[in-house]
């Protein structure tokens, strides 16, 4: 990790986030039950340090008591690999359509449910949606991490900083932003955002990428400028610009052995 302030690492299922190299967490993007066991088994062979379910890409995500029961399974199937709930809406790339009330439910009910180990909250949702999300999840001792995604393009520097910031004062864990690129300066906005953030401002973990091809390299170098965890695929990708777990872990583990760290 880049030299910055003391971080309040994150805790689950034994895994550490905010030390040491860059976390791998890989998504699970079945549409059905057993489209997403089958992944689930694929993913724990696969060994990442977590799993996150992208609950909107599931067919039976209107029906609370089918996303807590899969939740549950796909659990079992993990096999000890900590869980990511995360519901991506549409203004954030991703396929739910929930007003602020449903969105906050599903993910309080999820939480209480105790079948999930961290949830994802998209912090540009109304604040009494991400106040509830926030406060339910802490109530029962689950890590939340905050996000926001930009698909059409890379804001300047200091408008990343100043998202990732407000994440932060909202009382987030983690805070997450994944930007999209249009040039190799757009990419160094984001590192250098990363960089900045991590060194001035950040008290806790951050995840960053910049997506597409382009990005690539921001998901292999967090470990030099401050992002603590990167998304990487078992078959299908939940978002541009994401490789394969293998591969992942072997560049991550190419810079941890070659010193990327600087603290
Ligand atoms: O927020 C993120 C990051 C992501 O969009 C990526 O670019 O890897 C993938 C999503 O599944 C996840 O929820």
């Amino acid at each position: 990790m880049t030299t910055g302030r003391a971080i309040k690492t994150v805790t689950v299922g034994g895994v550490t986030i905010g030390e040491g190299a860059p976390k791998i967490i890989t998504p699970l993007t079945g549409g059905t039950p057993e489209e997403l066991y089958a992944q689930a088994e694929a993913v724990a062979a696969a060994r990442p340090d977590l799993a996150e379910w992208r609950v909107d890409l599931f067919a039976g995500l209107a029906d609370s008591n089918a996303v807590t029961s899969t939740a549950r399974a796909l659990v079992n199937r993990l096999a000890g690999t900590p869980l990511l709930f995360t519901c991506r809406t549409r203004a954030e790339g991703g396929r739910a359509e929930l007003d602020d009330e449903a969105y906050g439910e599903l993910n309080a009910s999820l939480v209480r449910s105790a079948a999930v180990d961290l949830v994802d909250v998209e912090y540009r949702r109304s604040r009494p949606a991400v106040e509830r999300v926030l406060r339910t999840a802490h109530e029962h001792g689950v890590p939340v991490v905050a996000s926001n995604h930009d698909f059409d393009g890379t804001p300047p520097k200091d408008e990343i900083v100043a998202r990732l910031c407000e994440m932060q004062e909202l009382g987030a864990d983690i805070c997450k932003i994944a930007v999209m690129p249009h040039s190799a300066a757009d990419v160094l906005t984001l590192l250098d955002a990363t960089r900045a953030m991590r060194e001035e401002h950040a008290d806790r973990p951050l995840i960053t990428m910049a997506m597409g091809g382009l990005g690539l390299v921001s998901r292999l170098s967090g470990q030099v400028f401050g992002s603590a965890a990167t998304f990487g695929a078992v078959g299908a990708a939940s978002a541009p610009g994401q490789i394969d777990v293998a591969e992942l872990r072997g560049a991550l583990e190419l810079l941890d052995r070659s010193g990327a760290a600087t603290d």
